[in-house]
């Protein structure tokens, strides 16, 4: 194994294969475990995209807050699946298939489409221009502020999605969607995620659709592999310790290295990680 890879593996925890009725339960436990230790904390929040990694994160959610009100007969437990689109979303259905199969206590809806294009509008006051890249990631911000915001009201903690095959190229917005309190799936690949998603008889359309952050204007539905030039296939097989071409291996150590700060919180005198 490259040198590099086993570090990688090491850091991100990634298991070359799983039970995954065993990491069902390990990450359904671990949400229990911490609400239970911190008991003024009653819902959990997430946004909920119609992709697979919120189906699985929001699934895992909802079955550890129906067991610890049905155990605890506290009815103040919730979880609150948020949908947040940018005005209308093309792929609206996948995320209504998606509350439905996890049978979301409640659902509220944001549309971030107002406050992004408030913000974008503001810097631009200075003759700062901003990108529709940049305006992808001041979307996703927005909807970390908003997931937040029901998160204030509802005594929350706010649910993130970031898993290993993401965070391996840093491959979300730092403090937007990275930003989050539990990250149930974090140590899991997106195949693994996948075989979860089966034994929890997820609809399959869910699962097997094509990953994307569907961030930008001008590329809608821009599929992450494409972004990234590395397949979601190479980048497990890479998690899992497999050997995978130079090129590809190549391409993932440069996104890790370059997302290195992504990783850890903001930098101090203290901190040598970048050195
Ligand atoms: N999972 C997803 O599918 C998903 C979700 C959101 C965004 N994305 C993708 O993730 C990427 C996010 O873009 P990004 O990474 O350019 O934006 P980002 O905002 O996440 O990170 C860039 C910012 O990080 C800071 N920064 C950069 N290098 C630094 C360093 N060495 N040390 C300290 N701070 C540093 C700077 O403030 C810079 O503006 C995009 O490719 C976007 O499409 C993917
Ligand atoms: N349109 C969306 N509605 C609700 N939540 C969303 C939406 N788009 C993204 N999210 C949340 O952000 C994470 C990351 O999404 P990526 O596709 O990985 O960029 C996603 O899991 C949702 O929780
Ligand atoms: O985070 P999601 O749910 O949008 O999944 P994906 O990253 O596969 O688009
Ligand atoms: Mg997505």
């Amino acid at each position: 194994m490259r040198p590099l890879q086993a570090e990688i593996i090491a850091e991100l925890k990634v298991k070359p294969k799983i039970n995954p009725e065993e990491e069902i339960r390990r990450s359904v436990e671990f949400l229990k475990d911490y609400l239970k230790k911190h008991p003024f904390l009653k819902t959990l929040v997430l946004g909920i995209s119609g992709g697979q990694d919120s189906t699985l994160a929001g699934k895992l959610s909802q079955m550890a807050i129906s067991e610890l009100r049905q155990e605890t007969g506290d009815d103040s437990y919730q979880f609150i699946a948020v949908r947040l689109p940018y005005g209308n979303q093309a792929d609206e259905q996948d995320a209504m298939d998606a509350i439905e199969f996890m049978q979301a206590d409640k659902v509220v809806r944001i549309n971030i489409k107002p406050a992004a294009d408030a913000m974008v509008a503001s810097i631009e006051e200075n003759d700062i221009s901003v990108s529709d890249f940049n305006k992808g990631n001041i979307k996703a911000r927005q909807r970390m502020i908003a997931q937040y915001g029901v998160a204030g009201a509802t005594s929350g903690a706010v649910v993130g999605t970031d898993h290993a095959a993401e965070a391996i190229t840093g491959f979300y917005t730092k403090f937007g969607d990275g930003g989050a309190d539990v990250t149930p799936l974090w140590r899991l690949d997106k195949r693994q995620g996948r075989q979860m998603l089966e034994v929890l008889n997820a609809p399959k359309h869910l699962y097997e659709k094509t990953p994307t952050a569907d961030l930008e204007e001008k590329r809608p539905a821009l599929p992450d592999e494409v972004a990234l030039g590395v397949t979601y296939q190479d980048i497990d097989n890479y998690l899992e310790g497999l050997e995978i071409s130079e090129d590809a291996a190549l391409k993932l150590e440069a996104w890790f290295n370059k997302t290195k700060h992504k990783r850890h919180l903001p930098i101090t005198v203290y901190d040598e990680f970048w050195k």
